[in-house]
Formats: structure tokens, sequence, C-alpha cells
């Protein structure tokens, strides 16, 4: 399973957050990466800890004043990025041209999306994977798993008649390993997640529940 933590703009210390996530990633054969502020990529990335960017945008070298060029947080460390996160939606086109920018930078791509239609028309786009998301769930601690668990499923129904590439993975309120059993046991190859981690007190305890069962 793949354990990805968003860490938004979470008021919470990046760097200790990813040496968490590296260390626990050493215990476990699940795979963990951290996404922090596009700002905070580089001291992250320096961890050691699988880093990806939370978004870039669908440029090229140039006049682009105040965009995230995907070059950019490829130099940074980053090795994946986020697209079209609930929080930072876009526009179709624009998902494709950020999927094309990021793959153009060697970044691996995760298209997430709000429900199943959404997840096989970003498939279609041919990210790496997709992760669908109802967004009344995010940051409630509610488990989509738990809550929805139709739409996981139908997510990777979706997703897999497209193309049988495109791993999917689910998020919104997962926070214990429980969770990331359940999304397993629905079709998930991974979850994305946030406060569990970010607004945790002990982000390695958080960490180390999250993998334990696996
Ligand atoms: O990117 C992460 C998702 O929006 C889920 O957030 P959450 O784990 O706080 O519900």
């Amino acid at each position: 399973m793949f354990v990805l933590v968003n860490l938004k703009t979470y008021p919470c210390d990046p760097v200790a957050v990813a040496e968490a996530v590296r260390d626990v990633d050493e215990s476990t054969d699940a795979r963990l990466a951290v996404a922090p502020q596009a700002t905070h990529l580089e001291r992250v990335a320096d961890t050691g800890a699988e880093t990806w960017a939370q978004h870039v945008d669908p440029i090229d070298h140039g006049s682009n004043t105040g965009q995230t060029l995907a070059e950019s947080v490829a130099d940074a460390g980053a090795v994946g990025t986020l697209l079209n996160h609930s929080e930072r939606r876009l526009k179709l086109a624009d998902i494709d041209g950020a999927v094309r920018a990021a793959e153009h930078a060697g970044l691996e791509t995760v298209v997430c999306a709000n429900n199943p239609a959404q997840i096989g028309a970003a498939a279609a786009l041919g990210p790496d994977a997709v992760a669908v998301e109802p967004p009344e769930l995010i940051g409630t601690g509610t488990p989509v798993s738990q809550a929805d668990p139709d739409i996981v499923e139908d997510a990777v129904d979706a997703a897999q008649h497209v193309d049988r590439d495109v791993s999917v993975l689910c998020g919104a309120g997962i926070s214990t390993g429980d969770d990331v059993v359940a999304a397993g046991d629905l079709g998930s190859e991974g979850v994305l997640l946030a406060s569990g981690v970010a607004k945790a007190d002990d982000p390695t305890a958080a960490l180390e529940d999250l993998v334990e069962p696996l």
C-alpha cells in the first residue's frame, strides 16, 4: 500500500513529519511519502523522505508569474505531484496539461477526483494513479472506506474500465491502520491522507498505527 501524507497548509513542522515518514517507511513494506507546501519541498526532500508536490501548473519555462513549474519542484527533490486536489481544482484541459508537464519533468502523478465518474475521466488522461476523495468527508476523521465504501469500489471499477495500468488511491478521513486495511479490501492500492498525521501530537505514532496491520 502507498500512504501519501498531504501536509496542506497545516501548521505542523514539515521536516519533523518528513523525518517520521522516512523512519516509519524503513520499518514497513508499505510505501510512505509526504507532500509539503512548495516552499518546504527542498528541506523535506533533504530528510530522505519520499517527497511529493501538492500541485504543479500546466506550464513550461517562461512568463508564468506566481505559478509552479514541474521542473522546479523536481529540482527541489520532489518525485511526484498531486494534481486537481479538491482544494486546488483545475479545469480538465489544465489537468491534462499538468499531467504532461509533470511527466516531462519526470514526476509521478496522482490526479484527485470527487467521484467515480470523475475518476474515469481522470484515468483517461493517463496519470500514474488517481485518488477518489468525497469532499464532504475530508478532514472529518470519518473514513471514506467506512462512510462510503461503494464510492471506492466504483472508482476502482471506473479506473480499470479505462486503463488497468492506473492505480487507485482513496482518501478523506483516513487515520488508522484499520482504515488503510479497509481501503485495500475495497481495491485501493493506497491512501491519501492529511489531518490524521499533520494534526497529530505524535506524527510518528500516527504513521506507525497506519502501517501496523500491513
Ligand atoms: O489530501 C488529503 C485529503 O484531502 C484527505 O484529508 P484528511 O485526511 O484530512 O481527511
